[in-house]
């Protein structure tokens, strides 16, 4: 036997960082958890014990707290490239770096009208992510997300037409909640090194915005015939706003609200047009995935 793949190194390393501009008193905060893997030679550190190829993870953990005091840390994009450059750049035996970070959305409060300087609220459950494989052969290749940003519709999509067979139950319906927990990923065309990324670093905050307000809209404007309909457009509308993309993923769940029958007690109607009280599915869920590349 052989060792046919290996990566190792540091995950759930949880980063903040506070910037204070002395001059207006406004305080910017970041918060991430960032996992990075290191890839070389380091066939002989699972094959013959041999530590002499070990940069110890709580190196890699040491690494990423002191790039981040002596560098940016937003965009997530810049800072993964750069901290995968450095392992490849510093260690001649590692030729790559998978670099995961979840950044955290602290949003500033706006109190009496006003953002406040140094204060902010969690948007529940949404993170932005990245994850980048910094490698010295191939390049960097980055892909972006969005993640966990929940959204329900109460009408305006709709569900026909599908097989009908000795397998199907499912009604048809011309009106339905449509309710998911977004997953939206673009892949960037690949950088070939770090100056490429840092030189396309204004791209990466306006590509994360355009991504999330073609979500919402498209999400909320189409008269949905299906997910995969409605994702293909998101899709389509991502590639055409950031042509430094490659690839648009969706995965999106689909979070079923069941029609609730009430005629058993004196025939209350709650069904189809009369349907107001529905029962929220924790699942089974479907799940609804696609990549739409360019061409
Ligand atoms: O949008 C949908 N896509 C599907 O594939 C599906 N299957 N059941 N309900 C569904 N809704």
């Amino acid at each position: 036997p052989h060792v046919s793949a290996a990566r190792y190194g540091k995950d759930n390393v949880r980063v903040y960082k506070v910037h204070r501009d002395q001059s207006t008193g406004v305080q910017t905060v970041a918060e991430m958890t960032v996992c990075c893997l290191l890839e070389g030679d380091i066939e002989t550190s699972y094959t013959k014990a041999d530590n002499s190829v070990v940069v110890a993870t709580d190196s890699v953990k040491n690494t990423i707290y002191l790039l981040a005091k002596q560098n940016p840390v937003t965009p997530p994009e810049y800072f993964a490239s750069l901290l995968g450059s450095h392992f490849i750049k510093k260690y001649s035996h590692i030729h790559a770096a998978h670099v995961k970070i979840t950044t955290h959305h602290w949003e500033r409060m706006t109190i009496d009208g006003k953002p406040h300087p140094h204060s902010f609220v969690k948007n529940a459950g949404e993170t932005r992510n990245v994850e980048a494989t910094i490698s010295r052969k191939d390049g960097i290749s980055i892909t972006s997300s969005i993640v966990g940003l929940s959204v329900l519709k109460s009408t305006g999509s709709a569900f026909h037409g599908f097989v009908r067979d000795e397998y199907t139950t499912l009604p048809e319906t011309w009106d339905r909640i449509l309710s998911t927990d977004v997953d939206a990923g673009w892949t960037w065309k690949t950088f070939g090194t770090h100056e490429a990324v840092k030189a396309s670093v204004g791209k990466f905050d306006k590509a994360w915005e355009v991504a999330r307000d073609i979500t919402l809209k498209r999400f909320a404007t189409d008269d949905s015939a299906s997910v995969q309909a409605t994702m293909y457009k998101m899709s389509e509308d991502i590639l055409a706003a950031v042509p430094e993309t490659e690839t648009v993923t969706y995965a999106l769940p689909n979070k079923h609200y069941f029609e609730l029958d009430l005629s058993w007690h004196k025939g209350i109607k709650n069904t189809g047009t009369d349907a107001e009280v529905y029962v929220p599915q924790s699942g089974p869920n479907g799940l609804i995935k696609c990549s739409v590349s360019r061409g």
